[in-house]
Protein backbone atom coordinates (compact mmCIF):
# COMPACT_ATOMS: atom_id res chain seq x y z
CA UNK A 1 0.00 0.00 0.00
CA UNK A 2 2.75 2.35 1.04
CA UNK A 3 4.61 1.63 -2.36
CA UNK A 4 1.37 2.50 -4.48
CA UNK A 5 0.70 5.70 -2.34
CA UNK A 6 4.45 6.52 -3.25
CA UNK A 7 3.21 5.98 -6.83
CA UNK A 8 0.60 8.07 -6.46
CA UNK A 9 2.72 10.81 -5.41
CA UNK A 10 5.52 10.67 -7.35
CA UNK A 11 3.05 10.03 -10.65
CA UNK A 12 1.40 13.15 -9.51
CA UNK A 13 4.38 15.14 -9.19
CA UNK A 14 5.63 14.37 -12.56
CA UNK A 15 2.33 15.46 -14.26
CA UNK A 16 2.53 18.69 -12.60
CA UNK A 17 6.32 19.20 -13.63
CA UNK A 18 5.79 18.04 -17.05
CA UNK A 19 2.22 20.08 -17.69
CA UNK A 20 3.52 23.43 -18.64
CA UNK A 21 6.33 21.94 -21.67
CA UNK A 22 3.21 19.89 -22.92
CA UNK A 23 0.86 22.86 -22.55
CA UNK A 24 4.08 24.99 -24.75
CA UNK A 25 4.82 22.40 -27.17
CA UNK A 26 0.73 21.93 -27.98
CA UNK A 27 1.35 25.67 -28.35
CA UNK A 28 3.71 25.07 -30.84
CA UNK A 29 2.48 22.61 -32.59
CA UNK A 30 -1.23 23.50 -32.75
CA UNK A 31 -1.82 24.91 -36.84
CA UNK A 32 -4.05 28.13 -36.93
CA UNK A 33 -7.83 27.90 -37.29
CA UNK A 34 -7.95 24.33 -35.34
CA UNK A 35 -9.22 26.71 -32.46
CA UNK A 36 -11.85 24.17 -30.99
CA UNK A 37 -10.56 20.96 -30.99
CA UNK A 38 -7.61 22.71 -28.98
CA UNK A 39 -10.82 24.56 -26.51
CA UNK A 40 -11.81 20.83 -25.69
CA UNK A 41 -8.58 19.41 -25.20
CA UNK A 42 -7.54 22.42 -22.73
CA UNK A 43 -10.80 21.84 -20.90
CA UNK A 44 -10.62 18.26 -20.58
CA UNK A 45 -6.47 19.03 -19.43
CA UNK A 46 -7.86 21.38 -16.97
CA UNK A 47 -10.19 19.30 -15.95
CA UNK A 48 -7.86 16.30 -14.98
CA UNK A 49 -5.38 18.45 -13.31
CA UNK A 50 -8.53 19.48 -11.03
CA UNK A 51 -9.02 15.63 -10.37
CA UNK A 52 -5.37 15.45 -9.61
CA UNK A 53 -4.92 18.07 -7.24
CA UNK A 54 -8.35 17.03 -5.58
CA UNK A 55 -7.10 13.75 -5.14
CA UNK A 56 -3.83 14.66 -3.93
CA UNK A 57 -6.16 16.88 -1.55
CA UNK A 58 -8.07 14.14 -0.24
CA UNK A 59 -4.94 11.82 0.22
CA UNK A 60 -2.87 14.66 2.29
CA UNK A 61 -6.24 14.35 4.43
CA UNK A 62 -6.14 10.36 4.60
CA UNK A 63 -2.50 10.49 5.43
CA UNK A 64 -2.50 12.86 8.20
CA UNK A 65 -6.28 11.76 10.01
CA UNK A 66 -5.14 10.83 13.31
CA UNK A 67 -7.88 7.88 13.20
CA UNK A 68 -7.59 4.98 10.95
CA UNK A 69 -9.36 4.93 7.76
CA UNK A 70 -10.52 1.61 5.91
CA UNK A 71 -12.30 1.27 2.93
CA UNK A 72 -13.77 -1.23 1.43
CA UNK A 73 -16.08 -2.39 -1.39
CA UNK A 74 -19.92 -3.25 -1.10
CA UNK A 75 -19.13 -6.73 -0.59
CA UNK A 76 -16.51 -6.36 2.26
CA UNK A 77 -12.90 -6.12 -0.12
CA UNK A 78 -10.43 -4.27 1.46
CA UNK A 79 -9.39 -1.19 -0.72
CA UNK A 80 -7.72 1.24 0.87
CA UNK A 81 -6.26 2.07 4.93
CA UNK A 82 -4.50 4.61 6.05
CA UNK A 83 -1.05 5.08 7.89
CA UNK A 84 -3.15 5.95 10.91
CA UNK A 85 -4.94 2.48 10.42
CA UNK A 86 -1.34 0.43 10.11
CA UNK A 87 -0.09 2.14 13.47
CA UNK A 88 -3.29 1.31 15.59
CA UNK A 89 -3.82 -2.15 14.01
CA UNK A 90 0.41 -2.51 13.88
CA UNK A 91 -0.03 -5.00 10.60
CA UNK A 92 1.39 -3.53 7.13
CA UNK A 93 -1.25 -2.58 4.75
CA UNK A 94 -0.45 -5.17 2.24
CA UNK A 95 -1.56 -7.89 4.66
CA UNK A 96 -5.10 -6.36 4.33
CA UNK A 97 -5.53 -5.37 0.95
CA UNK A 98 -7.93 -7.00 -1.66
CA UNK A 99 -8.85 -9.24 1.17
CA UNK A 100 -12.60 -9.62 2.35
CA UNK A 101 -13.65 -8.85 5.67
CA UNK A 102 -14.85 -12.23 5.76
CA UNK A 103 -11.41 -14.09 5.52
CA UNK A 104 -9.94 -11.29 7.86
CA UNK A 105 -12.45 -12.32 11.17
CA UNK A 106 -11.94 -16.14 10.37
CA UNK A 107 -8.24 -15.59 10.06
CA UNK A 108 -8.46 -13.91 13.25
CA UNK A 109 -7.28 -10.47 12.57
CA UNK A 110 -9.71 -8.59 14.04
CA UNK A 111 -12.68 -10.22 16.06
CA UNK A 112 -15.84 -8.67 14.34
CA UNK A 113 -16.42 -6.27 11.62
CA UNK A 114 -18.62 -3.57 11.24
CA UNK A 115 -18.09 -3.20 7.98
CA UNK A 116 -20.31 -6.26 7.27
CA UNK A 117 -22.54 -5.20 9.76
CA UNK A 118 -23.13 -1.62 8.08
CA UNK A 119 -23.64 -3.96 4.89
CA UNK A 120 -26.04 -6.37 6.55
CA UNK A 121 -28.18 -3.49 7.85
CA UNK A 122 -27.53 -0.74 5.35
CA UNK A 123 -26.55 1.73 8.05
CA UNK A 124 -24.07 3.41 10.38
CA UNK A 125 -22.80 0.86 12.37
CA UNK A 126 -20.36 1.49 15.66
CA UNK A 127 -19.03 -1.01 17.63
CA UNK A 128 -16.12 -1.89 20.03
CA UNK A 129 -13.81 -3.92 18.48
CA UNK A 130 -9.99 -5.86 20.17
CA UNK A 131 -7.47 -5.53 17.47
CA UNK A 132 -5.08 -8.70 17.54
CA UNK A 133 -2.89 -6.90 19.62
CA UNK A 134 -4.91 -6.17 22.12
CA UNK A 135 -6.02 -2.63 21.49
CA UNK A 136 -9.13 -1.18 22.05
CA UNK A 137 -11.06 0.48 19.01
CA UNK A 138 -13.93 2.15 18.72
CA UNK A 139 -15.30 1.40 14.86
CA UNK A 140 -17.97 3.14 13.10
CA UNK A 141 -18.79 2.21 9.71
CA UNK A 142 -20.92 4.28 7.51
CA UNK A 143 -22.32 3.03 3.70
CA UNK A 144 -21.77 4.31 0.89
CA UNK A 145 -25.06 4.29 -1.66
CA UNK A 146 -24.52 3.72 -5.66
CA UNK A 147 -25.64 6.69 -7.01
CA UNK A 148 -28.48 5.25 -8.62
CA UNK A 149 -31.85 5.45 -6.46
CA UNK A 150 -32.45 1.84 -4.89
CA UNK A 151 -28.75 1.44 -5.64
CA UNK A 152 -26.84 -1.30 -3.52
CA UNK A 153 -23.46 -0.47 -1.33
CA UNK A 154 -20.72 1.25 -3.43
CA UNK A 155 -18.60 1.38 -0.77
CA UNK A 156 -18.00 1.17 3.00
CA UNK A 157 -15.86 3.82 5.43
CA UNK A 158 -14.68 3.06 8.40
CA UNK A 159 -13.19 5.02 11.21
CA UNK A 160 -11.28 3.24 13.33
CA UNK A 161 -10.71 5.14 17.16
CA UNK A 162 -7.79 4.13 19.21
CA UNK A 163 -9.30 4.22 22.67
CA UNK A 164 -7.11 2.01 24.41
CA UNK A 165 -5.15 5.41 26.03
CA UNK A 166 -8.99 6.84 26.83
CA UNK A 167 -9.41 3.62 28.64
CA UNK A 168 -6.41 3.36 30.43
CA UNK A 169 -7.28 7.29 31.41
CA UNK A 170 -10.20 6.52 32.83
CA UNK A 171 -9.01 3.29 34.71
CA UNK A 172 -6.37 6.04 36.20
CA UNK A 173 -8.83 8.52 37.20
CA UNK A 174 -11.34 5.89 38.78
CA UNK A 175 -8.27 4.49 40.83
CA UNK A 176 -7.16 8.59 41.44
CA UNK A 177 -10.35 8.96 42.53
CA UNK A 178 -10.98 6.03 44.82
CA UNK A 179 -7.28 7.11 46.43
CA UNK A 180 -8.77 10.89 46.70
CA UNK A 181 -11.68 10.03 48.68
CA UNK A 182 -9.50 7.73 51.26
CA UNK A 183 -7.30 10.38 51.54
CA UNK A 184 -9.97 12.73 52.25
CA UNK A 185 -12.08 10.24 55.23
CA UNK A 186 -8.34 9.93 56.18
CA UNK A 187 -7.53 13.75 56.47
CA UNK A 188 -11.18 14.04 58.12
CA UNK A 189 -10.26 12.10 60.91
CA UNK A 190 -6.61 13.56 61.13
CA UNK A 191 -8.20 16.63 61.30
CA UNK A 192 -10.38 16.12 64.30
CA UNK A 193 -7.12 14.72 66.40
CA UNK A 194 -5.47 17.63 64.96
CA UNK A 195 -7.62 20.13 66.14
CA UNK A 196 -7.46 18.40 69.35
CA UNK A 197 -11.01 19.41 71.02
CA UNK A 198 -11.33 16.12 72.56
CA UNK A 199 -14.31 17.94 74.41
CA UNK A 200 -15.57 18.05 71.39
CA UNK A 201 -17.41 15.20 69.49
CA UNK A 202 -17.24 16.35 65.56
CA UNK A 203 -17.62 13.94 62.92
CA UNK A 204 -19.54 15.51 60.52
CA UNK A 205 -18.10 17.52 57.33
CA UNK A 206 -19.99 20.60 57.87
CA UNK A 207 -19.14 20.72 61.73
CA UNK A 208 -15.54 20.36 60.76
CA UNK A 209 -15.77 22.97 58.47
CA UNK A 210 -17.35 25.27 61.04
CA UNK A 211 -14.80 24.06 63.66
CA UNK A 212 -12.37 25.12 61.27
CA UNK A 213 -13.86 28.55 61.60
CA UNK A 214 -14.58 28.91 64.74
CA UNK A 215 -10.65 28.12 65.79
CA UNK A 216 -9.52 30.56 63.32
CA UNK A 217 -11.97 33.31 64.52
CA UNK A 218 -11.49 32.99 68.14
CA UNK A 219 -7.51 34.27 67.80
CA UNK A 220 -9.12 37.52 66.58
CA UNK A 221 -11.37 39.54 68.49
CA UNK A 222 -14.13 39.64 66.04
CA UNK A 223 -17.94 39.39 66.90
CA UNK A 224 -19.47 36.06 65.86
CA UNK A 225 -23.06 35.03 66.03
CA UNK A 226 -23.87 31.30 66.42
CA UNK A 227 -27.01 30.40 65.05
CA UNK A 228 -28.31 26.59 65.63
CA UNK A 229 -31.45 24.86 67.03
CA UNK A 230 -31.67 24.77 71.07
CA UNK A 231 -29.13 22.05 72.19
CA UNK A 232 -27.28 22.02 68.74
CA UNK A 233 -23.83 22.69 71.03
CA UNK A 234 -23.87 27.00 70.61
CA UNK A 235 -23.13 27.44 74.31
CA UNK A 236 -19.94 24.70 74.03
CA UNK A 237 -18.50 26.88 70.98
CA UNK A 238 -18.86 30.02 72.71
CA UNK A 239 -16.65 28.42 74.93
CA UNK A 240 -14.63 27.07 72.97
CA UNK A 241 -14.13 30.84 71.43
CA UNK A 242 -12.87 32.03 74.35
CA UNK A 243 -10.84 29.54 75.61
CA UNK A 244 -8.48 29.60 72.29
CA UNK A 245 -8.65 33.33 72.18
CA UNK A 246 -6.50 35.24 74.07
CA UNK A 247 -8.66 36.83 76.27
CA UNK A 248 -8.65 32.87 78.18
CA UNK A 249 -7.51 34.17 81.25
CA UNK A 250 -9.83 36.72 81.33
CA UNK A 251 -13.57 36.57 82.55
CA UNK A 252 -16.25 34.54 80.51
CA UNK A 253 -19.62 35.56 80.85
CA UNK A 254 -22.93 34.52 79.35
CA UNK A 255 -26.07 36.12 80.12
CA UNK A 256 -29.20 34.64 78.88
CA UNK A 257 -31.52 38.20 77.26
CA UNK A 258 -34.47 35.72 77.50
CA UNK A 259 -34.37 35.33 81.06
CA UNK A 260 -33.44 39.07 82.56
CA UNK A 261 -37.20 41.00 82.31
CA UNK A 262 -36.76 43.93 80.04
CA UNK A 263 -36.86 46.05 82.31
CA UNK A 264 -33.44 44.94 83.91
CA UNK A 265 -31.74 44.04 81.24
CA UNK A 266 -29.88 47.89 80.59
CA UNK A 267 -28.83 48.16 84.25
CA UNK A 268 -27.92 44.60 84.32
CA UNK A 269 -25.36 44.99 80.80
CA UNK A 270 -24.36 48.42 81.43
CA UNK A 271 -24.34 48.88 85.00
CA UNK A 272 -26.14 52.00 86.85
CA UNK A 273 -24.90 55.20 88.97
CA UNK A 274 -26.52 55.61 92.53
CA UNK A 275 -29.49 56.71 92.54
CA UNK A 276 -29.96 55.98 89.03
CA UNK A 277 -33.86 54.41 90.30
CA UNK A 278 -35.35 53.17 93.19
CA UNK A 279 -34.07 50.47 94.78
CA UNK A 280 -30.36 50.89 92.97
CA UNK A 281 -27.60 50.29 95.54
CA UNK A 282 -26.33 53.29 96.77
CA UNK A 283 -22.79 53.40 94.95
CA UNK A 284 -23.86 52.05 91.84
CA UNK A 285 -23.12 48.28 90.42
CA UNK A 286 -20.67 47.34 87.17
CA UNK A 287 -22.91 46.09 84.57
CA UNK A 288 -21.65 42.82 82.96
CA UNK A 289 -20.11 44.78 80.27
CA UNK A 290 -17.46 46.11 82.72
CA UNK A 291 -17.36 42.85 84.37
CA UNK A 292 -16.39 41.57 81.12
CA UNK A 293 -13.67 44.04 80.75
CA UNK A 294 -10.37 42.26 78.89
CA UNK A 295 -12.80 39.28 78.26
CA UNK A 296 -15.68 37.72 76.47
CA UNK A 297 -19.39 38.57 76.87
CA UNK A 298 -21.78 35.95 75.65
CA UNK A 299 -25.14 37.22 74.76
CA UNK A 300 -27.45 34.66 74.16
CA UNK A 301 -30.86 34.75 72.93
CA UNK A 302 -30.11 37.79 71.44
CA UNK A 303 -33.36 37.70 69.74
CA UNK A 304 -34.83 38.46 73.24
CA UNK A 305 -33.11 42.03 72.95
CA UNK A 306 -35.85 44.73 73.40
CA UNK A 307 -35.47 46.93 70.45
CA UNK A 308 -34.75 50.01 72.18
CA UNK A 309 -31.65 48.22 73.99
CA UNK A 310 -30.71 46.73 70.43
CA UNK A 311 -29.63 50.36 69.73
CA UNK A 312 -27.48 51.31 72.77
CA UNK A 313 -25.82 47.83 72.45
CA UNK A 314 -24.99 48.64 68.89
CA UNK A 315 -23.80 52.05 70.00
CA UNK A 316 -21.78 50.37 72.89
CA UNK A 317 -20.08 47.61 69.70
CA UNK A 318 -19.60 50.65 67.75
CA UNK A 319 -17.67 52.97 70.48
CA UNK A 320 -16.31 51.00 72.57
CA UNK A 321 -17.73 52.71 75.72
CA UNK A 322 -20.80 51.99 77.67
CA UNK A 323 -22.98 54.58 79.70
CA UNK A 324 -24.53 53.29 83.12
CA UNK A 325 -28.26 53.75 83.79
CA UNK A 326 -28.20 57.36 84.93
CA UNK A 327 -24.62 58.21 84.29
CA UNK A 328 -22.93 60.87 82.21
CA UNK A 329 -19.63 59.63 81.10
CA UNK A 330 -18.56 57.06 78.78
CA UNK A 331 -17.47 53.91 80.44
CA UNK A 332 -14.41 52.45 77.98
CA UNK A 333 -14.78 48.50 78.02
CA UNK A 334 -12.83 45.87 75.94
CA UNK A 335 -15.49 43.43 75.68
CA UNK A 336 -15.81 40.60 72.53
CA UNK A 337 -18.91 39.87 72.26
CA UNK A 338 -20.20 36.54 70.94
CA UNK A 339 -23.92 36.03 70.18
CA UNK A 340 -25.98 33.21 69.97
CA UNK A 341 -29.47 32.36 69.24
CA UNK A 342 -31.72 29.61 67.96
CA UNK A 343 -34.33 31.99 65.83
CA UNK A 344 -33.75 33.36 62.44
CA UNK A 345 -32.31 36.25 62.97
CA UNK A 346 -32.32 37.64 59.15
CA UNK A 347 -36.35 36.65 59.08
CA UNK A 348 -36.71 38.80 61.92
CA UNK A 349 -35.35 41.51 60.51
CA UNK A 350 -37.30 41.11 57.64
CA UNK A 351 -40.29 41.45 59.89
CA UNK A 352 -38.91 44.63 61.96
CA UNK A 353 -38.40 42.23 65.11
CA UNK A 354 -34.90 43.49 65.07
CA UNK A 355 -32.83 45.92 63.82
CA UNK A 356 -30.96 45.61 61.04
CA UNK A 357 -28.28 47.78 61.98
CA UNK A 358 -27.53 45.67 64.61
CA UNK A 359 -27.50 42.25 63.07
CA UNK A 360 -25.23 43.50 60.25
CA UNK A 361 -22.85 44.56 63.33
CA UNK A 362 -23.13 41.12 64.90
CA UNK A 363 -23.42 39.04 61.43
CA UNK A 364 -19.34 39.38 60.87
CA UNK A 365 -18.40 36.01 60.94
CA UNK A 366 -21.79 33.68 61.11
CA UNK A 367 -22.04 30.71 62.25
CA UNK A 368 -24.29 27.87 61.38
CA UNK A 369 -24.48 24.68 63.75
CA UNK A 370 -26.55 22.30 62.00
CA UNK A 371 -29.29 20.13 63.94
CA UNK A 372 -28.43 16.73 64.70
CA UNK A 373 -30.75 15.14 61.77
CA UNK A 374 -28.60 16.97 59.46
CA UNK A 375 -25.10 15.79 61.07
CA UNK A 376 -25.89 11.53 61.37
CA UNK A 377 -22.13 11.01 60.87
CA UNK A 378 -21.84 12.92 64.54
CA UNK A 379 -24.56 10.48 66.04
CA UNK A 380 -22.87 7.59 66.92
CA UNK A 381 -19.15 9.12 67.57
CA UNK A 382 -21.51 11.10 70.13
CA UNK A 383 -23.09 8.12 71.72
CA UNK A 384 -19.84 6.73 72.59
CA UNK A 385 -18.69 9.91 74.10
CA UNK A 386 -21.56 10.30 76.24
CA UNK A 387 -21.45 6.21 77.26
CA UNK A 388 -17.93 6.78 78.33
CA UNK A 389 -18.72 9.99 80.88
CA UNK A 390 -21.77 8.11 82.16
CA UNK A 391 -20.07 4.79 82.37
CA UNK A 392 -17.49 6.46 84.44
CA UNK A 393 -19.83 8.43 86.25
CA UNK A 394 -21.88 5.60 87.53
CA UNK A 395 -19.33 2.41 87.06
CA UNK A 396 -21.09 0.04 84.64
CA UNK A 397 -20.29 -0.72 81.59
CA UNK A 398 -23.17 -0.37 79.39
CA UNK A 399 -23.16 -0.28 75.54
CA UNK A 400 -25.56 0.15 72.50
CA UNK A 401 -26.27 -2.85 70.55
CA UNK A 402 -25.72 -2.30 66.67
CA UNK A 403 -29.49 -2.73 66.11
CA UNK A 404 -30.17 0.22 69.07
CA UNK A 405 -27.29 2.44 67.09
CA UNK A 406 -29.94 2.02 64.37
CA UNK A 407 -32.61 3.12 65.62
CA UNK A 408 -30.55 6.36 66.92
CA UNK A 409 -29.49 6.98 63.61
CA UNK A 410 -32.63 7.18 62.08
CA UNK A 411 -34.41 9.26 65.08
CA UNK A 412 -34.79 13.23 64.36
CA UNK A 413 -33.74 14.15 67.25
CA UNK A 414 -35.85 17.39 67.95
CA UNK A 415 -33.72 18.49 71.10
CA UNK A 416 -30.17 17.80 69.67
CA UNK A 417 -27.14 16.60 70.79
CA UNK A 418 -28.70 18.10 74.23
CA UNK A 419 -31.66 15.61 73.82
CA UNK A 420 -29.06 12.43 72.52
CA UNK A 421 -27.09 13.19 76.02
CA UNK A 422 -29.78 13.14 78.34
CA UNK A 423 -30.86 9.79 76.95
CA UNK A 424 -27.90 8.09 77.23
CA UNK A 425 -27.42 8.87 80.21
CA UNK A 426 -30.99 7.65 81.09
CA UNK A 427 -30.42 4.56 79.25
CA UNK A 428 -27.24 3.83 81.39
CA UNK A 429 -28.67 4.30 84.52
CA UNK A 430 -32.18 2.49 83.71
CA UNK A 431 -31.32 -0.78 82.29
CA UNK A 432 -30.98 -3.91 83.51
CA UNK A 433 -28.23 -5.46 81.44
CA UNK A 434 -24.71 -4.11 79.70
CA UNK A 435 -26.22 -4.12 76.89
CA UNK A 436 -28.51 -2.01 75.65
CA UNK A 437 -31.38 -2.79 73.40
CA UNK A 438 -34.06 -1.55 70.97
CA UNK A 439 -36.62 -2.64 73.39
CA UNK A 440 -34.76 -0.79 76.07
CA UNK A 441 -35.28 2.73 74.14
CA UNK A 442 -38.32 4.58 75.08
CA UNK A 443 -41.22 3.80 73.09
CA UNK A 444 -41.28 7.46 70.92
CA UNK A 445 -37.62 6.45 69.79
CA UNK A 446 -38.61 3.78 68.34
CA UNK A 447 -42.05 5.51 66.75
CA UNK A 448 -40.72 8.58 65.55
CA UNK A 449 -37.50 6.83 63.52
CA UNK A 450 -37.66 7.67 59.91
CA UNK A 451 -40.58 10.32 60.45
CA UNK A 452 -39.89 14.05 61.32
CA UNK A 453 -42.09 15.33 64.46
CA UNK A 454 -41.80 19.40 65.39
CA UNK A 455 -40.06 19.38 68.63
CA UNK A 456 -42.44 21.55 69.82
CA UNK A 457 -44.88 18.20 69.24
CA UNK A 458 -46.27 16.72 72.73
CA UNK A 459 -45.06 13.17 73.33
CA UNK A 460 -47.39 10.81 72.71
CA UNK A 461 -48.08 8.61 75.91
CA UNK A 462 -46.11 5.62 75.92
CA UNK A 463 -43.41 8.19 76.31
CA UNK A 464 -44.06 8.32 79.89
CA UNK A 465 -44.28 4.65 80.81
CA UNK A 466 -41.03 3.36 82.30
CA UNK A 467 -40.47 6.72 83.57
CA UNK A 468 -40.30 8.07 86.99
CA UNK A 469 -42.83 10.40 87.43
CA UNK A 470 -40.70 13.33 87.86
CA UNK A 471 -38.89 12.70 85.05
CA UNK A 472 -42.13 12.67 82.80
CA UNK A 473 -43.36 15.88 84.08
CA UNK A 474 -39.96 17.45 83.61
CA UNK A 475 -40.19 16.28 79.68
CA UNK A 476 -43.80 17.05 79.73
CA UNK A 477 -42.96 21.17 80.75
CA UNK A 478 -40.10 20.87 78.31
CA UNK A 479 -41.97 20.12 75.23
CA UNK A 480 -45.16 22.58 76.46
CA UNK A 481 -42.87 25.26 77.12
CA UNK A 482 -40.83 24.71 74.01
CA UNK A 483 -44.40 24.44 72.11
CA UNK A 484 -45.04 27.64 73.79
CA UNK A 485 -42.04 29.48 72.52
CA UNK A 486 -42.97 28.40 68.97
CA UNK A 487 -46.50 29.51 69.09
CA UNK A 488 -45.85 33.01 70.54
CA UNK A 489 -41.77 33.53 68.80
CA UNK A 490 -40.38 34.61 71.79
CA UNK A 491 -39.20 33.59 75.66
CA UNK A 492 -40.63 35.63 76.93
CA UNK A 493 -44.32 35.66 74.95
CA UNK A 494 -44.42 32.59 76.55
CA UNK A 495 -43.20 33.02 79.72
CA UNK A 496 -46.62 35.46 79.94
CA UNK A 497 -48.71 33.02 78.44
CA UNK A 498 -47.78 30.31 80.85
CA UNK A 499 -47.87 33.11 83.72
CA UNK A 500 -44.36 32.60 85.01
CA UNK A 501 -41.53 34.84 84.51
CA UNK A 502 -38.69 34.54 81.77
CA UNK A 503 -35.76 33.41 84.34
CA UNK A 504 -38.29 30.29 85.54
CA UNK A 505 -39.50 29.46 82.10
CA UNK A 506 -35.52 29.48 81.14
CA UNK A 507 -34.66 27.13 84.04
CA UNK A 508 -37.15 24.75 83.50
CA UNK A 509 -36.38 24.24 79.94
CA UNK A 510 -32.48 23.80 80.70
CA UNK A 511 -33.71 21.93 83.65
CA UNK A 512 -31.44 18.64 82.41
CA UNK A 513 -29.74 17.62 85.59
CA UNK A 514 -26.95 17.56 83.70
CA UNK A 515 -23.60 19.10 84.90
CA UNK A 516 -22.66 22.24 83.22
CA UNK A 517 -19.86 21.73 80.63
N1 LIG B 1 -20.08 18.35 69.64
C1 LIG B 1 -20.38 18.08 70.91
N2 LIG B 1 -19.65 17.20 71.58
C2 LIG B 1 -19.95 16.89 72.86
N3 LIG B 1 -20.99 17.44 73.53
C3 LIG B 1 -21.75 18.33 72.88
C4 LIG B 1 -21.49 18.71 71.54
N4 LIG B 1 -22.42 19.62 71.16
C5 LIG B 1 -23.22 19.80 72.21
N5 LIG B 1 -22.83 19.05 73.26
C6 LIG B 1 -23.49 18.96 74.56
O1 LIG B 1 -24.89 19.02 74.32
C7 LIG B 1 -25.54 19.81 75.30
C8 LIG B 1 -26.24 20.99 74.63
O2 LIG B 1 -25.27 21.85 74.06
P1 LIG B 1 -25.32 23.45 74.23
O3 LIG B 1 -25.81 23.83 75.56
O4 LIG B 1 -24.01 23.99 73.79
O5 LIG B 1 -26.44 23.75 73.14
P2 LIG B 1 -27.09 25.15 72.75
O6 LIG B 1 -27.18 25.17 71.27
O7 LIG B 1 -26.34 26.26 73.41
O8 LIG B 1 -28.53 25.02 73.37
P3 LIG B 1 -29.57 26.21 73.79
O9 LIG B 1 -29.85 27.00 72.56
O10 LIG B 1 -30.77 25.45 74.25
O11 LIG B 1 -28.90 26.98 74.88
C9 LIG B 1 -24.47 20.24 76.27
O12 LIG B 1 -24.41 19.29 77.31
C10 LIG B 1 -23.20 20.15 75.45
O13 LIG B 1 -22.11 19.95 76.28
Amino acid sequence: MKDKRDQFNQQHQSDQQSQPHRQHSRQQQQPDGANSANGEHEALVAELTKHRELNRQMQAVMDSSYDGIYLTDGQAKTLYVNRAYERIAGIQATAVMGRNMRDLVAAGVVDQSSSLEAIRLKQQVTIRQVLHNGKEVLVTSTPVFEKEEAGGIQYVVTNVRDVSELVRLQQELQHTRALSERYRSELEHMKTRILNIPEFVIRDRQMLRVLETVLKVAETDTTVLIQGETGSGKGRVTRLIHSRSKRADKSFIEVNCGAIPGSLMESELFGYEKGAFTGALTKGKMGLFELADGGTLVLDEISEMPLDLQVKLLKALEDGTVFRVGGQKPVPVNVRIITATNQDLGEMVKQGRFREDLYYRLHVVPLYLPPLRERKDDIVPLCHQFLEEFNRRYQYQRHFTPEALEYLMRYPWPGNVRELRNLVERMVVMVEEDRIRPSDLPEHLLTLTGTTQGEDALPDEPLYHQLPLKEATKLFQQRYIRRMISQEGSMKGAAQQLEINPSTLYRKLHDTGEESS
